[in-house]
Order: C-alpha cells, then structure tokens, then sequence
C-alpha cells in the first residue's frame, strides 16, 4: 500500500472578488497503511482537503504525492485504481435507478477488468452483503447497506488509499459501529491507507493512528490518538476542542 503526502496545499473558492482562500498552506504525510484523521469544527476545510486530493477540486497549489507519484501526473484511469473516496451520503452518492450490479459493473467496464462477476461477488463478500443484492436498488436498501454499497464501488477498483468523508455521520448510531467495523476490518486486511474526515473524536480514537486538528483551513496541531486519552495537545484551539468532546461524551 502508499503514503500519502501533501506539501502546501492551498486553494481558493469563489469567484473573483469573492475568491476566499479557504486551504492557506496545509501539509502532512499519512505513513503507508494508517489511518489519519482530520477532525476540526464545521468550516474548517476537511472535507476541501480529501476533494483536491481526489482532484474533484483541481485548481488547487501545492503538490499531493501517492507513493511517491503527483496524483496530478496520473492519468484518470490510474489515478482512480489509486486513490478512491467514500462520501458521507449514501443516499446522495447511489443514483436511485441503478441498481447494485449496475453500480459495481461500470468502473469495472471503464477500466476495462476482466473476470468482472466474481470481482462483483467478491466486493459485496468483502462489505458483508450476499451476492443476492447485485439485483437490489438502493430505494430497497437500508442505510447502512448502501453505504456498505458505495464502500464496495470505492474498493472493487482495489485502490491503495481511501479517502473517508465522515462516512457514518448520516447513519443511525446502531450502523455507525457496524460501519466503522467494517471499515477498520478491512484495513487490517487489506493494509488500505485511510485518510478519514471527522468531526466525532470517538470515531478518530476508534479508527486513527494519528490525527490532524484543523482551524480556518490550517493544521494547528497533529497528534497521535493516545494525545485523546489525556488530552495532551499543546495547541490552545486543539485542547479546547478535545476537552469540549471529552466534556460532552461525559455528560451524554
Ligand atoms: N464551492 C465553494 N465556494 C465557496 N466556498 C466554499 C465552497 N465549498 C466550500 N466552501 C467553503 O469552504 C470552507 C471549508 O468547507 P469544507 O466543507 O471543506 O469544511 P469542513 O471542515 O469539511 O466542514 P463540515 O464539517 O461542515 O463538512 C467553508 O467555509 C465552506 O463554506
């Protein structure tokens, strides 16, 4: 599997006058096969990070590299069968009249693999769903199997890195755990790098080896996930937003 680095990132949004730059300067390296957390208040450029990473945003500065290669030097097709991402939503992210063969068929049809059923059959045994489900629609899922769906779509192309944009927050709690499971399985399995967006310190203490606390699109602090156990940040904005999570786990 592939590290991740990203030196000087940055990136403004809008238009002309009204352009903010929403990413200043951010840099950090995820080691190959870890999960590394961004965590931050609403606003504070996560998400913006995973989409200049997968290129959904493209006119970003700064150089992104995976396993030492510029994902900008990537053709699609590689860059793809690298890097995939899993969006909150998995309402949104499934189109409501393909059904889940449909869903799984076409990356494999775009970049042209072969034995394409049994790589279908072996995508839903490995997010724990039967193969019965290739004919299912996701208006005939649950949330919590379309969002095992879309984890299947992101990994059938067998990528080296996942970018996770908080991929439960729109589950119910029960799911959210069977997710996560799955998603922490299958790293260990597979050795899958993760970049995971979040904004609940307990999933980050759950799922990350490190983490990353963001402000107004800037890195203050990255920290290891035992930093959780006795809020050891050193960064003011860092160990507030670990207090207030500590405080809130307490009193819910
Ligand atoms: N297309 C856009 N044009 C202008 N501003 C944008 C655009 N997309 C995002 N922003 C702004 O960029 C900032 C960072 O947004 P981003 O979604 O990355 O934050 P986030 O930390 O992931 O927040 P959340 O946890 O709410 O998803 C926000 O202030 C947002 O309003």
């Amino acid at each position: 599997m592939k590290s991740v680095e990203v030196t000087n990132l940055g990136i403004a949004l809008g238009h002309g006058a009204k352009a903010v730059n929403i990413l200043p300067d951010v840099s950090f390296t995820v080691e190959q096969g870890e999960c590394f957390g961004l965590v931050g208040e609403s606003g504070s450029g996560k998400s913006t990070v995973l989409r200049c990473i997968s290129l959904l945003l493209e006119h970003w500065r700064g150089t992104v590299k995976i396993g030492g290669a510029s994902v900008r030097d990537m053709g699609v097709i590689e860059r793809c069968r690298t890097v995939q991402m899993v969006f909150q939503d998995p309402y949104g992210s499934l189109h409501p009249r393909h059904s889940v063969r449909t869903v799984l068929y076409e990356p494999l049809r775009i970049h042209n693999l072969d034995r394409r059923q049994e790589r279908m059959e072996q995508a839903l045994r490995d997010v724990g769903l039967p193969i019965s489900f290739l004919d299912r629609f996701p208006h005939q899922l649950s949330g919590g199997q379309r969002q095992r769906v879309a984890i299947a779509r992101a990994l059938i192309l067998e990528p080296d890195v996942l970018l996770l944009d908080e991929p439960t927050s729109a589950l119910d709690v029960s799911v959210q755990a069977e997710i996560l499971n799955l998603l922490s399985d299958l790293r260990a399995r597979r050795g899958y790098t993760y970049i995971l967006v979040s904004h609940d310190l307990a999933v980050v203490d759950y799922m990350c080896d490190r983490f990353a606390v963001m402000r107004s699109g800037e890195i203050v602090e990255v920290l290891d996930r035992a930093a959780l156990e006795n809020n050891s940040a050193t960064h003011d904005y860092a160990r507030e937003l670990i207090s207030a999570s500590i405080a809130y786990d307490r009193a819910s």
